[in-house]
């Protein structure tokens, strides 16, 4: 009975909703409230499941959704400050001298030529269907992730409040549950009148709750209400359609073409808060458009009294507090959606994403990670880590060096020499981060990868997610690299118990396909010379032997597997994506031959010597 089912789901929808109202007439003084609070609870609702209100941003830039060039005819959104005039009142407005004087043109400026003006940012990962179609060199560049026709279109980037209280983010994912619900209770009339759409292994077609009006309503309200869930909804990118439908996948597509902007008050707001009052005092110039919004902050540029050009970080107020209710929101919905499959082992994961957002919330702990990364990577050539600067950051605002150069998905277009050589520094970059430092940047999204060609420099931003991993699983998955590039079985069985991806419990399938997995992810690594990522699809093979994985499984991956597997595949990805052909197995031993493995097992495994 589906239907009653699709009744049911927007019970409970409307039920959340409920919850909170009564939830806050217990906290209200009194029934004078009620009134207000109705009104207010309704139009929270209805705001985010129609999502059709906020101001759409008057960009002073527009976007050529074909070249993606942009005009750079009007800068009004930059605020020049005056050194005789520092801001002092107690608004949080800053006092403005002058607008609208032409900026020399920046290589980052010349670097936004090939970018939209306010990118998105987010982990671009993408699905097999797409990495199927990187079948050639000059297939390389075209990658796209599916969206349905609806959603190819570019969406007109909203100037909207970030829900702050927890009070108001609750609504937020309520609303967006009784949405859901509702689009799903509508779907299901559709198709009771018209039929179930007939496409063949479309989940959509499957499930009326993921239907192509759902996704969308799910991503616009991600993007207002960014933060942990849109993250979240990030992170859950990582995954392919075996597991993520498809429709959410292009869901988080949009997400990535922009999350709202915070209005000018809100953003004043926060920079008062964090960096005083005064905090103009302290800048040349500020430019009010954002060159990127991105889950948790908003990037703005900005020029220092002795004139650096900086990018500033500014954290959506409210986001670092509602870690743990927004989580905890996001997984009723997926429970209540029922779509994801239990051995997801949601608990864990959700637990680790708890701890990792708390940790990128922090923008304190992500300044020392940058720095600790600049002293780490000094000596080394080709890569680049910019400075920050101390007296503009703060908790919620990170201010760094603005560094020039493009996206790793941008350097698809230069030639292949170019494109093997930043693959090969990034599988460089990766091992070394994991096996000399012990210390990894843990999110490969392509744009905290900025290749410098006139440099012939990495500059690398991001370092939120940076986390140490302890000397003994990095020794022991140091062995299982090992073993998989040597096609040795027993060897990854043993360690794979070991490091707790498996309990030795397992089933012969489950056993077989965690092997298979291994040895796909050690091909690159088992031969000498330059190996083609563009030959073989390894995110397929992983993909279909990951699919079984999931479902004969019988204990969730340790701990650290989570953030370093999510940056193994990014760089595994990243090399497909450039169509990169590079020495893998080179580089692997360099880095073992020079290991130093713990005392507590000297043991080299014998596939481990050459
Ligand atoms: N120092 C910098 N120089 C140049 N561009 C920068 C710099 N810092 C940030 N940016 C731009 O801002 C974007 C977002 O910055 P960053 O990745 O640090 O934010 P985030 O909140 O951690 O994003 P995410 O959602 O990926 O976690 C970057 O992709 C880049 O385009």
């Amino acid at each position: 009975m589906p239907f009653l089912k699709d009744i049911a789901r927007v019970a409970d929808g409307l039920s959340l909703v409920a919850k909170e109202a009564i939830y806050r007439q217990r906290r209200s003084d009194g029934g004078n409230n009620l009134q207000s609070l109705i009104k207010n609870t309704l139009l929270s609702a209805t705001d985010l499941t129609g999502l059709t209100k906020g101001k759409v941003r008057k960009l002073d830039k527009e976007i050529d959704a074909d070249s993606a060039v942009r005009s750079d005819s009007n800068r009004e959104s930059v605020v020049y400050f005056t050194d005789e005039k520092p801001s002092t009142s107690s608004s949080s407005e800053p006092q403005i001298e002058c607008h609208l004087e032409v900026n020399e043109v920046s290589a980052a400026e010349i670097r936004d030529n090939v970018e939209p003006p306010v990118q998105a940012t987010g982990t671009t990962y993408e699905g097999d269907a797409q990495i199927d179609s990187i079948s050639s060199e000059s297939k390389a560049a075209e990658v796209v992730v599916p969206a349905t026709p609806q959603m190819k279109s570019q969406r007109k980037l909203r100037e909207r409040k970030v829900p702050t209280t927890s009070f108001s983010r609750a609504l937020g994912f309520a609303g967006l549950g009784a949405g859901l619900a509702w689009g799903t209770l509508q779907e299901s009339a559709k198709r009771l009148v018209f039929g179930a759409p007939n496409v063949q292994g479309n989940q959509s077609a499957v499930s009326p709750y993921l239907s192509e009006k759902n996704a969308e309503r799910l991503a616009l309200a991600l993007c207002r209400m960014r933060g942990a869930a849109l993250k979240l909804g990030q992170m859950l990118s990582i995954q392919d359609e075996s597991v993520v439908p498809a429709p959410i996948l292009a869901a988080l597509d949009i997400v990535r073409q922009g999350a709202d902007v915070m209005p000018r008050s809100q953003l004043n707001q926060v920079l008062s808060s964090e960096l005083g009052h005064d905090w103009s005092s302290k800048l040349k110039s500020f430019d009010y458009e954002p060159m990127a919004a991105a889950s948790i902050g908003q990037v703005h540029r900005a020029f220092t009294k002795d004139g650096m050009e900086v990018a500033m970080k500014i954290q959506y107020p409210g986001v670092a507090d509602s870690i743990e209710s927004d989580i905890e929101n996001v997984k009723l919905l997926l429970s209540y959606t029922n779509l994801l499959p239990e051995k997801l082992f949601l608990d864990n994961a959700m637990k680790v994403a708890k701890e990792e957002l708390s940790r990128e919330c922090d923008y304190e702990l992500e300044a020392k990670s940058q720095k600790r990364f600049g002293v780490l990577l000094s000596g080394t050539k080709g890569f680049y880590v910019p400075v920050v600067i101390d007296d503009l950051s703060s908790k919620r605002v990170l201010t760094s060096e603005l560094v020039p150069g493009i996206p790793i998905d941008k350097v698809t277009l230069l030639d292949q020499e170019t494109r093997n050589y930043v693959g090969k520094k990034l599988l460089e970059l990766t091992l070394m981060e994991l096996f000399v430092f012990r210390f990894m940047q843990t999110d490969p999204n392509w744009s905290n990868f900025l290749y410098d060609e006139s440099e012939k420099v990495i500059n690398l931003i991001d370092f939120g997610a940076a986390r140490d991993y302890p000397k003994r699983f990095v020794d022991d998955y140091l062995r299982m690299v090992f073993a998989c590039a040597n096609n040795d079985r027993e060897a990854i069985i043993k360690l794979s118990q070991r490091l707790g991806f498996l309990t030795g419990e397992e089933s012969e399938i489950m056993m077989e396909t965690h092997v298979q997995a291994g040895f796909v992810v050690g091909l690159p690594f088992s031969k000498p010379g330059g190996y083609d990522f563009r030959a073989n699809n390894i995110t397929q093979s992983i993909s279909n032997l990951g699919a079984t994985m999931l479902r004969h499984r019988l204990t969730p991956p340790p701990e650290e597997a989570y953030s370093l597997h999510r940056k193994l595949s990014g760089a595994f990805l990243a090399c497909i994506k450039l169509g990169a052909v590079v020495p893998c197995r080179e580089i692997l031993l360099e880095v073992y031959e020079k290991y130093e493995f713990g005392e507590h097992d000297s043991e080299r495994l014998a596939s481990g010597s050459e």
